[in-house]
């Protein structure tokens, strides 16, 4: 029987931080985080300068030969050599460079936040189920093997019904500092905190609350929001948003900032029993503690059994060859209602929140 592993060949969106961390991480040997039946191979690299497209190949894929440059993204769709587009661009831009990568037959791995609406990303997954490829949004936190004891943690007897999900992911962005062009700022890339930092506290909601067995998949039944605007540019400074989930009896109570750091710990979870707590940062725990009620001692996990080569975002590469190789158009661990549930929950946390993305910026309305 053959052993040889699956490789899946990416081309890459845009030469920014987020593509850089991971184009870094998809030539990390899978073998040290124990894979070994698939591997990544760069092979194209898109940018709106082909010099930057350059740079970016000899910077962080130095010893990589044949890496294909260009001075467009449609270069990297229409390379005949590309399975998988990774998108790093801007918020605003996911929706069209998806739609993009699709429409020339490509499988598409998106950063966070998927779109910036709801209507987008239905728009996106009609278009992946048309053309049978495979399309996720890039919560790399979700494939983190952490994230999977923590779960199993969460749903461990000895803790009981869960209660309350506390959940902050924050950072002090120098706001005041910084151009009012920087995308954390700008409303025209869908600057503030929700769409760029909400994602991460909403993800433990998800495991905790959605994903639990009892709650069979159910969508939050109620949703509400508030949001802090920065007199700079308009954009929210500080959210947060309550999701009940009535028929566990739980809540999760979410929040994030653009001008303070987050709270100590960020992550609580809170159980009929006893509780879970997990320190800084959230998008990639480093350990986490048991506490069980009436109990002196802590169980602590990590963080030695959690340590990797590299930065993390490998894991979910990692799902998108497998899903690929299997011929899957979604992932199982992270899939299309999850993101939807996303987006619709931001798209109503920015209505009560009066937050209208300029003219022109929503690709698709409704
Ligand atoms: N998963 C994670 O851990 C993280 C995810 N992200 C996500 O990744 C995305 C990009 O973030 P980040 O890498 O920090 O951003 P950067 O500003 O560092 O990079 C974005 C890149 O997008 C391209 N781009 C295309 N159009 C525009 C435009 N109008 N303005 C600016 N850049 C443009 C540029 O590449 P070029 O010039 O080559 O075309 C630019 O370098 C965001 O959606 C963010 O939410 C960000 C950080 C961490
Ligand atoms: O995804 C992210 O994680 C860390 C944050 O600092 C960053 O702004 C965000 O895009």
């Amino acid at each position: 029987m053959s052993s040889e592993p699956f490789t899946l060949r990416w081309g890459i969106v845009a030469s920014g931080w987020i593509s850089s961390v991971f184009t870094k991480d998809i030539l990390v040997d899978p073998k040290t985080r124990g894979v070994t039946d698939v591997v990544h191979k760069l092979v194209a690299v898109g940018s709106r300068d082909e010099k930057k497209a350059r740079e970016f190949a000899d910077k962080f894929a130095p010893n990589v030969e044949g890496v294909s440059t260009y001075g467009d993204y449609a270069g990297v769709y229409n390379d005949p050599n590309v399975d998988a587009v990774y998108i790093g661009s801007p918020h605003t831009h996911h929706f069209v460079n998806a739609r993009d990568a699709l429409l020339a037959g490509k499988h598409v791995l998106c950063e966070k936040p998927v779109t910036v609406n709801a209507a987008e990303l239905r728009t996106l997954l009609a278009l992946a189920k048309e053309k049978k490829k495979f399309f996720m949004e890039a919560m790399w936190t979700r494939f983190q093997p952490i994230a999977a004891a923590i779960k199993k943690a969460a749903e461990d007897a000895r803790l009981g019904d869960i209660r309350v999900v506390q959940a902050d992911l924050s950072g002090d962005f120098d706001i005041h500092n910084i151009p009012l062009t920087h995308r954390i700022l700008d409303p025209k890339l869908g600057g503030g905190a929700l769409l760029d930092l909400g994602p991460y506290p909403l993800v433990w909601a998800i495991i905790a609350l959605y994903e639990r067995p009892q709650n069979n998949r159910s969508k939050p039944s109620k949703i509400t929001g508030t949001m802090v605007k920065t007199d700079l540019t308009g954009v929210d400074s500080n959210t947060t948003f309550v999701l009940d989930f009535q028929n566990i009896g739980a809540q999760a109570i979410l929040s994030d900032s653009i001008n303070a750091e987050s709270p100590d710990p960020p992550l609580v979870i809170r159980f009929a029993k006893g509780q879970i707590t997990v320190p800084h940062p959230i998008y990639k725990p480093p350990s986490f503690s048991v506490k069980l009620n009436g109990k002196d001692e802590v169980e602590q996990y990590g963080p030695d059994e959690f340590k990797f080569e590299g930065g993390g975002w490998h894991f979910q590469a990692d799902e998108v060859a497998r899903s690929v190789r299997d011929g899957k158009i979604e992932s199982e661990l992270w899939g299309w209602d999850k993101s939807l549930l996303e987006m619709e929950i931001f798209d109503e946390v920015r209505r009560q929140g009066d937050y209208v993305l300029p003219p022109g910026v929503e690709q698709v309305l409704v």
